[in-house]
């Protein structure tokens, strides 16, 4: 007997998602106080509200849980890696991340691994889940007589790791403020595919004001890629007065987003095309000249 025909049953589509190239971004450069509750109250509000404005991907400053001084990281620092309730700060960015279907580089805040405390970003996709987190790598250390002297190296330790992080909305470096000085890291995230690079960082009233817009135009046009940053918003009476100017720089060193020092949220476009397309019209890496000098990514190295 002829055996029934089995029912075709047509294979599963597995078509990728095709990668997003246009998507919104927020940047929330907020007012930080002592009072830590009040800050991630605060930080949940503005990320809602970039998110109602249509933000895909969300940025945070550089510690916006706690004053930004060796005194408080100590006293504000969570422990992130034992859970959600060892860290409300984390908590909250999983639960609006999971909640408004977005991505968040959550700033920093300080992080207590053992006796050890770090500058830490956490980012969380749609999901809620942690996707990475980078530790500061390049302490803020400065000696300006009569002008600024901080030590972070007093009471942080510095991360070991550079940070690349595969998101929803695209490959994703990340830098903690002082990291933006350091040209070989941004190459580096370029090299391993990277399309925007963040920078959550509080620049202060010396530095700010030379360097800042310089730096992010740099990474940006060196790389030919996108760099965001997100500052605290100024608090003139604070031990550590921050510059503030969040702003986001295309891959042709074109300022598509800027602010003063108050608090704000901006949005703006990212279009990864243009990415292409300025390597096109510039193709720098075609003429690089590998064959008189290279970066040579160690961690690869050692894997290898
Ligand atoms: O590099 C600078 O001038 C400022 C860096 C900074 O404020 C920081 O790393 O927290």
């Amino acid at each position: 007997m002829a055996s029934p025909e089995k029912a075709r049953v047509p294979p599963a589509v597995q078509t990728p998602i095709p990668p997003i190239t246009k998507f919104k971004i927020g940047l929330c450069q907020l007012k930080v106080s002592a009072d830590k509750e009040k800050n991630i109250l605060h930080a949940r509000t503005a990320v809602e509200e970039a998110a109602e404005k249509g933000a895909k991907l969300v940025v945070l400053p550089e510690i916006w849980n706690s004053p930004y001084s060796n005194d408080s990281f100590p006293v504000y620092a969570e422990d992130i890696d034992a859970g959600f309730d060892a860290s409300p700060s984390t908590a909250m960015l999983s639960e609006i991340a999971r909640r408004l279907n977005i991505t968040i580089i959550g700033g920093s805040i300080p992080e207590r691994s053992g006796d050890k405390l770090y500058n830490t970003c956490c980012v969380f996709g749609p999901d809620g889940k942690l996707k990475a987190k980078h530790r500061k790598i390049h302490l803020f250390d400065i000696d300006i007589p009569g002008k600024i002297t901080f030590k972070e190296s007093m009471t942080l330790t510095a991360g070991e790791t550079p940070t690349t992080v595969d998101t929803e909305v695209g490959r994703i470096g990340i830098g903690i403020c002082y990291d933006i000085r350091f040209q070989e890291l941004a190459m580096l995230y370029a090299a391993r595919g990277a399309q925007l690079i963040c920078y959550p960082g509080a620049f202060n009233m010396t530095t700010g004001p030379l360097h800042w817009e310089l730096l992010q135009k740099s990474r940006a046009v060196d790389n030919q890629l996108y760099v965001a940053t997100c500052s605290p918003a100024r608090d003139a009476a604070a031990g550590y007065v921050a510059w503030g100017h969040s702003t986001l720089v295309g891959p042709f060193g074109e300022i598509l987003a800027t602010t003063e020092h108050d608090e704000a949220i901006l949005i703006s476009e990212i279009d990864y095309s243009q990415i292409e397309l300025r390597r096109t019209n510039l193709p720098l890496e075609k003429q690089r000249r590998g064959d008189l000098y290279r970066l040579v990514d160690v961690q690869r190295l050692d894997s290898e």
